[in-house]
């Protein structure tokens, strides 16, 4: 259903909801009642009464005017209160339905736009409450309510006031969304071409320039720009003759008040100093009714935001199992992992990465998987970090299977090393305490200096220039040092570091993990007899495993052909 999502979760604010809408309503009626009681005061005073007969008259107009004011601060701070607390409560059930789905949704959109989108759709949806639900729900009571009030004058003034409402709160919304919605295609394709250029635009612009191209191509943009402007005005103007002929109706209503009140005045039926509160009350009681008229625009644009919000988690991304909920019961030991005859494709993918994989990492032990690219080395740490659920096969830590294991606990018991590491656009210090956030300065030093950056202050902002694509390995590897977790996840850790640098931190990265459970991913063979053992996995199998030695010994073995091909290269 339209909306089901957004509705439930308003009603979570119920209070703050059911007061905007109450202040909604008095500021509504207290701006009738205002007009109302001025136009009433200026027939009586014309008459010329005794002073004493207009006091009250007077009273009501103080208190409809401090009524409003008060009612109206009472609106907007309700309103506002509850529309960001329903995008607080929004933000939150986006975040908890994207979390567990983050890695297919990255395989499948490139982040960067996607989170654009989300946190643009998101923000849009703030107005479905302030625009969408609220004003219609305050305009239905006022105009009931109002209607009421004329029938005790005559019930034919309620009808003029009822039809007017149908027509500039329905009719005229209704029609122009209509006409609008045949208008949104050419709007939409227009906005495309024009992304389209400016995207060419900015992405080839070396190349457009070096092949004198540039021009031609800024000419094509201003052109789709122009052509976007005019289908642009043209919507314009649609909506603001569909908000003039609402306005119009609402005047009309007004007019046929008055000529109505005259024939009432003439016929006796009702006084002539209500005249004027007759007319202004119906004038009045429309400014809750023209806005109406941007109504199907907002149902359109909240509608496209939310389908967009939840169309990302509604796809068959869902985690293929419930985590389970055993926690680890000590993060400070060595834990064995074990693979057993695992097989994976990535979502979306008919060829398996993975192929009946099995092997065992003993408490302690290091092992290093080695194979060329996209053997499916990087794939074996994503299961084990459970950021994919839908292998077959088992995999373990100690005792547990990782599916029924509670997944952040289970995360304490990594330290990791990508290929891509992400820093936030913050200080060193920031970055490093990410995984030890009671560090204290001296460890934080420690760390940089155990990878050659002893020289990087940790006030330096690391997205800044300062920084290099090998410093930010070393970051990271600092950052892995710090946490101090049993098991050691390092993928390609030395990719974009000389030589020099490499040894450097070698030396003092397996000291470090001395007596933790290795897994060290690499194409490069060197400080591999360093290792306990050593996995050769190609096209998604392991070709063969073993220690140093031992696959060293194997004549027609694979490591070994590798290994004397590399002795070779160098
Ligand atoms: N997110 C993903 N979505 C779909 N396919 C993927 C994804 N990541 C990897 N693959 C595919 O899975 C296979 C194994 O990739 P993986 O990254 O595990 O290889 P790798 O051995 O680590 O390679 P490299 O050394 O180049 O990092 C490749 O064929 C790759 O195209």
């Amino acid at each position: 259903m339209k909306f089901y999502r957004l509705l439930r979760l308003m009603t979570k604010e119920k209070k703050y909801i059911c007061l905007a809408i109450l202040f909604g309503f008095l500021a509504a009626i207290s701006s009738i009642g205002l007009l109302g009681a001025g136009g009433y005061l200026i027939s009586q005073a014309a008459l010329e009464p005794p002073l004493y007969t207009l006091t009250l008259t007077i009273i009501a107009v103080r208190f409809f005017g401090l009524l409003r004011a008060g009612s109206r601060y009472g609106e907007r701070y309700m309103s506002h209160k509850a529309t960001f607390r329903i995008l607080g409560r929004l933000r939150a059930y986006v975040y908890d339905l994207l979390e567990p789905v983050t890695p297919q949704i990255f395989s499948k959109y490139r982040s960067g736009d996607l989170l654009a989108r989300m946190v643009s759709d998101v923000d849009r949806l703030q107005f479905f409450f302030l625009k969408v639900v609220y004003p219609p729900v305050v305009m239905v009571i006022v105009f009931l309510l109002t209607g009421i009030f004329l029938i005790r004058f005559s019930l034919l003034l309620t009808v003029v006031l009822w039809l007017g409402f149908f027509f500039v709160a329905i009719a005229v919304p209704m029609i122009l969304s209509m006409v609008q919605k045949r208008m949104k295609p050419v709007l939409r394709e227009k906005n495309g071409a024009l992304s389209n250029e400016v995207s060419e635009l900015f992405y080839g612009f070396t190349d457009l320039k070096t092949n004198l191209q540039l021009s031609k191509k800024n000419e094509a943009t201003e052109y789709e720009s122009a052509e976007l402007i005019n289908a642009q005005e043209r919507e314009h103007i649609v909506q603001l003759k569909g908000e003039t002929i609402a306005k119009g109706i609402s005047f009309m209503v007004a007019l046929g008040v008055l000529f109505l009140g005259v024939m009432l005045v003439n016929a006796g039926e009702v006084n002539g100093v209500m005249l004027a509160l007759l007319v202004l009350v119906s004038l009045t009681v429309f400014e809750t009714a023209t806005p109406m008229v941007e109504l199907p625009g907002h149902i359109e644009e909240s509608h496209e935001a939310e389908r967009r919000v939840f169309s990302v988690s509604d796809q068959d991304l869902k985690p293929i199992v419930e985590k389970g909920e055993i926690g680890v019961a000590s993060s400070r030991f060595p834990q064995s992992i074990t693979f057993q005859n695992v097989s994976f494709a990535y979502p979306g993918n008919e060829r398996s990465s993975l192929k009946g994989i099995s092997f065992r990492v003993n408490p302690g032990e290091k092992v290093a998987i080695v194979g060329p690219s996209g053997s499916g080395k990087t794939t074996v740490l994503q299961l084990l970090l459970q950021f994919y659920y839908g292998y077959s096969g088992e995999i373990n830590i100690g005792n547990h299977d990782i599916k029924l294991m509670n997944e952040e606990s289970t995360r304490e018991l990594f330290s990791v090393v990508m290929q891509e590491n992400y820093f936030f656009q913050d200080t060193v210090k920031k970055n490093l305490l990410l995984a030890k956030p009671n560090g204290t300065e001296a460890e934080l030093k420690r760390v940089l200096e155990a990878v050659s950056l002893q020289k990087l202050p940790l006030e330096t902002m690391v997205n800044g220039m300062e920084i290099s694509g090998g410093e930010r390995q070393r970051l990271a590897i600092a950052r892995m040092l710090l946490k101090d977790a049993p098991i050691v996840l390092l993928d390609e850790l030395t990719t974009g570091i000389d030589s020099i640098t490499e040894q450097e931190i070698f030396s003092v990265l397996w000291p470090h993990v001395r007596g933790k459970s290795v897994i060290y991913i690499t194409h490069r063979l060197r400080d591999l007899h360093l290792m306990d053992k050593i996995i050769v996995i190609d096209k998604g199998r392991i070709l063969e495993q073993g220690t140093y030695k031992e696959l060293m010994k194997k004549q027609h073995g694979y490591f070994r052909r590798l290994k004397q091909l590399e002795q070779e290269l160098v």
